[in-house]
């Protein structure tokens, strides 16, 4: 079962080509579309809201065709753009009724889910005061409101955390997060931080100049290359040598030991660890796993060798270790 589906989807603009021959099936839950500032995030949603042609290939949304069905798209989808659109002398709880109002709820059914949507998203009493004096997160909310309001099967959501705090960006990737949790409905969001994503999304596609770079679930970008960390009172060397021996792979970073998960092995690892360090007779200071960033992992560019991409053209993106 997919909600998005494309087939080799172009878009060309006289000057650049936004999306080149994009191939890609998104599946039910919360997927995130990272890709630095001009990679083709915004105009890819636009196609798949049937707003905006492609100049080639095909796209399907909830099974509906993207040239064809546009309007039946945009009944069962809900769209929050990037940009600033609320009128700064209306409020929130105005703008929401007449965004429902015009995705056709009747005006009774329209204002309870207004109230609803907008409690959900976490605006109380400022949800009467005109929007021109909100704060870039509550504005972000606002968005977020209207894009649900008529409870859609699925949400696009570009660039939800753009302009937040370290706190604002946390809890609007919680509360995303929780759109598809306690209403099951499925969420595309982008951004261009990589970090980001991977906390939040249980599918990430990374697109770079309108190309598909990669497209895989979060745990098998972070989990493949899971490692295990080491740490001991003395003689890394020996140890280094001993688990060498014993068939791990094993490399020195510092005063820690990085042995490879070998998912053949499982949890023998730790057993195997465990026995040389005993063997050696000095003392464990720590033995976790570790798992590798998305980030991390595009350092040394896919592992499918596909593509690569280079993190340091992303602006904002975590390079910190797990
Ligand atoms: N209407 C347009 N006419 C011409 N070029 C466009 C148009 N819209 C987008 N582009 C170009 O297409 C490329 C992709 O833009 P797009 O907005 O999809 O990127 P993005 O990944 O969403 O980045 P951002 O987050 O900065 O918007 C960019 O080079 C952009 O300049």
């Amino acid at each position: 079962m997919t909600v998005i589906a494309t087939e080799s989807l172009s878009k060309r603009y006289p000057r650049v080509t936004a999306l080149d021959r994009l191939t890609v099936d998104i599946t039910p839950g919360v997927t995130g579309l990272v890709g630095a500032n001009g990679a083709g995030k915004s105009t890819l949603i636009k196609i798949l809201l049937g707003l905006s042609p492609a100049s080639e290939g095909r796209a399907r949304v909830l099974g509906l065709d993207v040239a064809t069905e546009g309007n039946a798209i945009r009944e069962r989808v809900g769209y929050m753009p990037e940009h600033d659109c609320l009128p700064p002398d209306v409020s929130a709880t105005e703008f929401v009724v007449h965004m429902a109002r015009m995705s056709g709820l009747p005006p009774s059914a329209a204002r309870e889910r207004t109230a609803d949507t907008l409690r959900h998203v976490g605006l109380y009493e400022e949800r009467y005061r005109p929007m021109g004096g909100y704060s870039t997160g509550m504005k972000q909310r606002v968005k977020l409101a209207q894009a649900l309001v008529h409870d859609p099967q699925l949400v696009l959501l570009d660039e939800p955390t753009n302009g937040l705090d370290p706190v604002g960006r946390d809890e609007m990737l919680a509360l995303i997060r929780r759109v598809h949790t306690d209403f099951g409905i499925s969420v595309l969001v982008t951004s261009h931080l990589l970090g980001e994503l991977e906390r939040t999304c249980d599918q990430v596609v990374v697109i770079d100049g309108g190309k598909l770079l990669r497209a895989s679930s979060t745990s098998d970008f972070t989990q493949a290359t899971a490692s295990l960390a080491v740490e001991v009172t003395d003689r890394e060397d020996a140890l280094l040598e001993l688990l060498s021996e014993a068939g791990l792979a094993v490399r020195a970073e510092g005063v820690l030991l990085l042995v490879d998960m070998d998912p053949e092995r499982g949890d023998r690892t730790y057993d195997t660890v465990r026995d040389a360090v005993a063997e050696l007779g000095v003392g464990m200071v720590r033995m976790e796993q570790r798992r590798h960033r998305i980030a991390e992992i595009f350092r040394t560019g896919p592992a499918d060798g596909t593509g690569t991409a280079d993190p340091h053209r992303q602006e904002g993106v975590n390079h910190d270790a797990a």
